[in-house]
């Protein structure tokens, strides 16, 4: 049997920036991190854009190369299989037994499959990458089926191939971006150049306010960004088409014939033939393994934590995709399956575990005050802030937009004349400007619309 104070499982961005934060906190306490994938995840080139906003690369290297400074950390390689908590002892599928006094279960999530045809895949790690490679070599048409990153970004970087895209909302991307901001994009769909009528439109700049009034109505780590500008993302054909399927979702998944391999029958009764389905469908997070002693799951599948990061089970804690928040959340942020989430959680987890075997104690980091996230989309810069589409407000928000063709969107949204969330794409420089907004809630409606013209520096009224 192995000891450790600290035990991790998993080693990608939650476990290895847990593990990082208990060595730096606590340098002599042991720590064993289990993780099922040979390679772990290491955060490098940490840029902040703002005091809670950041960038940062993700490398994919071998256990002794991340952890060469830290000694106190021991990496197996190996699946856990079942936790006995009340001994506090781990198995693992070699046979041995690992206890420990505090364990944080950073295993992850895998993709969502909408079937188990053997024409559909998924994306999660370097492998499901590579066979999505070998694949799309071999491919003339792919149906992609899903609206959330994965989706958008394979739709923007895959090449030579015809691409059905079928999506259940009535614009692409939701999972980040409103209709207003995906015909912004919509351009950027065709694959091809600007054209000069848009670049004539580039000059534009376009203010809108209005008030919303809808009516109430595997087990390897996860990839890291820019995961796709390392795969070769190429079809059979010389050149590419993307067509869109909206407001659908896939009924059947039908055997193929001479003419196509596989044939996808959609609720809005088109049958598609093509090489292969993707579906960027979402993750389920990955604790079937924990399930059996009992601890309390949440509705979307993860381990429910309370606000130190525990989970139901004494001295067991859990983050990144794996776990799912259970405290009363401040109301600009909230839980979405993202890296900085997991590097968040990660670190924080450590944070609160030392305190917790020290009786020192905590403090809720502030990270958690503030939705940010910071990505690319369609090849442009995009930070999303707070409640970015109006989450939470229940449908009764102002929106502030600012669009300039092909250059910018910017959209902030407002309630009661306090700002509550932005998107902010392109070159924007309004990403420290827009979480101060946020974070201290002043009153902008002596503002008005001039918020957001860019004749006028905002920032100097707040000086
Ligand atoms: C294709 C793709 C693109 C993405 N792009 C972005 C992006 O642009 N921006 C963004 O913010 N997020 C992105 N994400 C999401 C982001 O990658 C994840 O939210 C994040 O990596 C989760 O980290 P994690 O440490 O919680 O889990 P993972 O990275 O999934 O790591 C889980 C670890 O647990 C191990 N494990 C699992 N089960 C066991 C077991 N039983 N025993 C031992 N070890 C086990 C695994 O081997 C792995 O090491 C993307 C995800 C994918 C798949
Ligand atoms: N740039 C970035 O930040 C990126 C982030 N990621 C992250 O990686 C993880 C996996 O990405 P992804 O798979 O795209 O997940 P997402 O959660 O981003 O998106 C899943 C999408 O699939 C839709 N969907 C769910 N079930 C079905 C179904 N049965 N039929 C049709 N559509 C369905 C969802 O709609 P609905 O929401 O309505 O259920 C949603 O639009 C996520 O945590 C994501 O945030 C991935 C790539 C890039």
């Amino acid at each position: 049997m192995k000891q450790a104070t600290f035990v991790i499982v998993g080693g990608g961005i939650a476990g290895v920036s847990c593990a990082e934060g208990i060595s730096f906190l606590a340098p002599d306490e042991s720590i064993i991190i289990i993780s099922a994938s040979p390679m772990v995840k290491k955060v490098t080139n940490i840029r902040n854009l703002t005091k809670m906003l950041s960038e940062f690369s993700v490398e994919e290297r071998s256990s002794n190369q991340v952890f060469e400074e830290f000694p106190n950390v021991i990496i197996l390689h190996d699946t856990v299989v079942g936790l006995d908590h009340e001994n506090c002892l781990l198995s693992l599928a070699s046979g041995e037994t690992v206890q420990y006094e505090r364990l944080c279960i950073c295993s992850g999530a895998y993709p969502k499959l909408i079937g188990n045809n053997p024409h559909i895949v998924g994306i999660r790690d370097t492998d499901s990458v590579q066979e999505f490679q070998k694949r799309l070599s071999k491919s003339k048409k792919v149906v992609i089926v899903g609206n959330g990153g994965i989706a958008t970004e394979l739709v923007h970087e895959t090449s030579g191939v015809e691409i059905v895209w079928v999506i259940k909302d009535k614009h692409i991307s939701a999972t980040f971006i409103d209709p207003g901001a995906a015909e912004f994009f919509q351009s950027r769909l065709k694959k091809g150049d600007t054209t000069e009528e848009e670049n004539e439109e580039r000059t534009t700049v376009k203010r809108i306010k209005y008030t919303v009034d809808e009516g109430k109505a595997s087990q390897g780590a996860a990839l890291g960004p820019d995961w796709h500008t390392k795969a070769n993302l190429q079809g059979l054909l010389e050149s590419s088409n993307v067509s869109l399927e909206y407001s659908c979702e896939v009924k059947n998944v039908l055997d193929g014939d001479a003419a196509w391999p596989v044939y996808v029958e959609l609720t809005n009764g088109k049958l598609v033939g093509c090489d292969m389905i993707v579906s960027a469908t979402g993750v389920v997070p990955n604790v079937d393994v924990f399930k059996g002693c009992g601890v309390a799951v949440s509705d979307d599948g993860g381990l429910k934590v309370n606000w130190k990061m525990q989970t139901s089970l004494e001295n067991v804690y859990a983050a990144g995709d794996a776990c799912s928040v259970g405290w009363d959340l401040a109301p600009q942020w909230f839980q979405m399956r993202l890296w900085t989430q997991a590097r968040h959680m990660g670190t924080y987890t450590a944070k609160s575990m030392v305190c917790d075997i020290r009786g020192e104690e905590l403090l809720q980091d502030f990270c958690f005050e503030l939705f940010t996230h910071s990505t690319k989309l369609f090849g442009m810069k995009v930070v999303l802030l707070g409640l970015f589409n109006g989450q939470t407000l229940d449908d009764s928000y102002e929106i502030l937009l600012r669009v300039t063709k092909g250059v910018e969107y910017v959209k902030v949204i407002l309630k009661d004349g306090r700002m509550q969330g932005a998107v902010l794409i392109g070159d924007t420089d309004l990403e420290e400007m827009c979480e101060n907004l946020i974070l201290n809630q002043l009153d902008l409606s002596s503002f008005g619309e001039d918020l957001l013209n860019p004749d006028i520096d905002i920032e100097d009224y707040f000086d």
